[in-house]
């Protein structure tokens, strides 16, 4: 699992650390990890051409003591300060001492870089760029060198992956200590390139909970359902989808799609596109309607498709087991009638429904997909899953669960349908068992893992084709 946490928890840690150690050995730790994770990049140091972008704070002297290392193994180093006066001044000395030259010419020197160190701001950065650096970070970004952003991509908020003006684009970035939330969240996480996270010591320090956390493969295949010996497809779950409409019969097909191949050992549809479903999925148990008379199930899918239809929402809302509500469903969502379930329920929007369901803009949504999020699940009581270009899910009891980040996205997945096979995946893992946090953030796992495994075998790709290789991701997933 790897795990974020917020600015403040992360102070609170270096402040423990800080009065255990030697003065500045925090930062030596900082600017020894950078300066390798520079040395890699570069391949060879000697010769190399190195420019520091040096802010007013810490995270310009972490900058400072790397390029000083750098200069001692024969790079060329020239530093920018941005803030002359409020320049960190140790950094600055053991950056001069060690034959670093400081620039009184930007644009010269990013010209001909190799590698450039984004110093600018860490987590102490408020806002975009000032409009003094702005000039500055736009020649880096548009000289050839690598950008490498020391602890954050300049310009991004670290907690919420938010970018307020303008940002500093990265092509790495090597963070201390812990992931912070905007490395993990867009549109922040598109800044900040490939991220490494070098250890200083902090690790011991940050208390058990997270605010975030993304799931790797071992973590999720510890949460698979997996049938035993004395299974049978009753005990292994049975999930009820709820979906199509004589308009969208298509939906159903993949919401079922997405539900045979999430581990419960049967699909119930109910609605009016079975003559669809049973066409391309012989093996789902079929019901006229309504949900509540179709028999037995251990979680119920409903929405994707479904068209007007209001009474089946609210019938599956009013019973006893965990309960999915995705697209249409989310449209005719009674909210008191979810607060007052007993049973776990699960909703699973877009940016856009997410914003319908807020009553805020859908730009509001994307800007701050960690917050709202947080306030989908505070508001309705239940598990919310946001989708997009970085899904999260968050659990309805505040930050006493970290919300779940899905690192496992591909952009390819932004194809008509693609929710729909999500949402009938997540219901069966309901169905199989698992937590509604455990079942979407998993689900959303395995969806990205698939239309990556989709996209391998070539591009573009439908949500058909996704369903089609969940079966190898699953694999993936249990035997790596
Ligand atoms: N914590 C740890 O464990 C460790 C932390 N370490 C390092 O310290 C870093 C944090 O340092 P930090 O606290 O000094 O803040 P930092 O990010 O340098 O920025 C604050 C300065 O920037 C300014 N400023 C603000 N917004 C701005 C903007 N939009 N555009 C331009 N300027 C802006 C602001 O100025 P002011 O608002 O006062 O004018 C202030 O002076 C951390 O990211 C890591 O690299 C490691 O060394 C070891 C372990
Ligand atoms: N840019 C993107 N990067 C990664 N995943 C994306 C992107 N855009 C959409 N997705 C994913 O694709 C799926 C789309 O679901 P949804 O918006 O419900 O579409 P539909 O209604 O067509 O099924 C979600 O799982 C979402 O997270
Ligand atoms: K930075």
């Amino acid at each position: 699992m790897r795990t974020a946490y917020s600015v403040e928890t992360v102070r609170n840690a270096e402040t423990e650390l800080m009065a255990r150690l030697p003065e500045g050995a925090l930062m030596q730790r900082a600017a020894a990890g950078l300066a390798a994770a520079c040395a890699d990049l570069l391949g060879r140091v000697y010769g190399a051409r190195v420019v520091v972008l040096v802010g007013s704070g810490d995270n310009g002297g972490d900058a400072l003591y790397a390029g000083a290392r750098l200069a001692r193994r024969g790079a060329g180093v020239s530093a920018v300060l941005l803030a002359p006066d409020r320049t960190h001044q140790g950094g600055l000395a053991a950056f001069t001492g060690a034959g670093g030259r400081v620039t009184d010419d930007p644009f010269e020197v990013l010209a001909v870089a190799d590698l450039v160190l984004d110093g600018i701001t860490g987590i102490g950065g408020k806002g975009g760029l000032r409009p003094d650096a702005v000039p500055v970070a736009r020649a880096a970004r548009g000289s050839d060198a690598v950008v490498v952003a020391v602890d954050l991509p300049s310009g991004v908020e670290a907690d919420s992956g938010e970018v307020r003006g303008e940002a500093l684009r990265a092509d790495a970035t090597v963070t201390f200590g812990t992931y912070k939330p905007g490395l993990l969240i867009d549109p922040a996480r598109e800044y900040a390139g490939t991220v490494r996270l070098v250890g200083i010591g902090l690790e011991a320090h940050l208390p058990s909970v997270p605010d975030l956390e993304a799931l790797q493969h071992a973590d999720v295949a510890r949460l698979l359902p997996e049938p035993a010996a004395e299974s049978d497809k009753y005990r292994r779950g049975v999930v009820g989808v709820v979906a199509g409409s004589a308009r969208y019969p298509g939906a159903a097909v993949l919401a079922v799609a997405g539900a045979l191949r999430g581990g419960a050992g049967a699909v119930r549809y109910v609605g009016h596109a079975a003559d669809a479903v049973i066409a391309r999925f012989p093996e789902t148990l079929v019901h006229a309607g309504p949900p509540a008379k179709a028999g037995r199930v251990q979680a119920w899918v409903v929405g994707p498709g479904l068209g007007d239809d209001e009474e089946a929402v609210r019938d599956v809302l009013a019973s006893d087991v965990p309960v999915l509500v995705d697209a249409d469903g989310l449209r005719l969502l009674d909210a008191a009638a979810v607060r007052d379930r007993d049973a776990p329920t699960l909703l699973t929007p877009h940016a856009g429904e997410a914003a319908a369901l807020l009553g805020v803009p859908r730009e509001e949504v994307e800007s701050s997909r960690l917050a709202s999020v947080r306030e989908l699940a505070a508001h309705y009581g239940a598990t919310a899953l946001l989708k997009g270009s970085t899904t999260l899910v968050a659990g309805p009891d505040g930050s006493r669960t970290p919300v779940r980040v899905n690192p496992m996205g591909t952009p390819w997945l932004a194809t008509a349908g693609s929710g729909d096979v999500l949402s009938g995946l997540a219901g069966s893992l309901l169905a199989a068992g698992l937590e509604p946090r455990d079942a979407g953030s998993v689900a959303a796992y395995l969806h990205g893992l698939a239309a990556r495994h989709a996209v391998a075998e070539g591009a573009p790709i439908t949500s058909y084709d996704v369903a089609s290789a969940l079966p190898s991701a699953w694999h993936d997933v249990t035997h790596t």
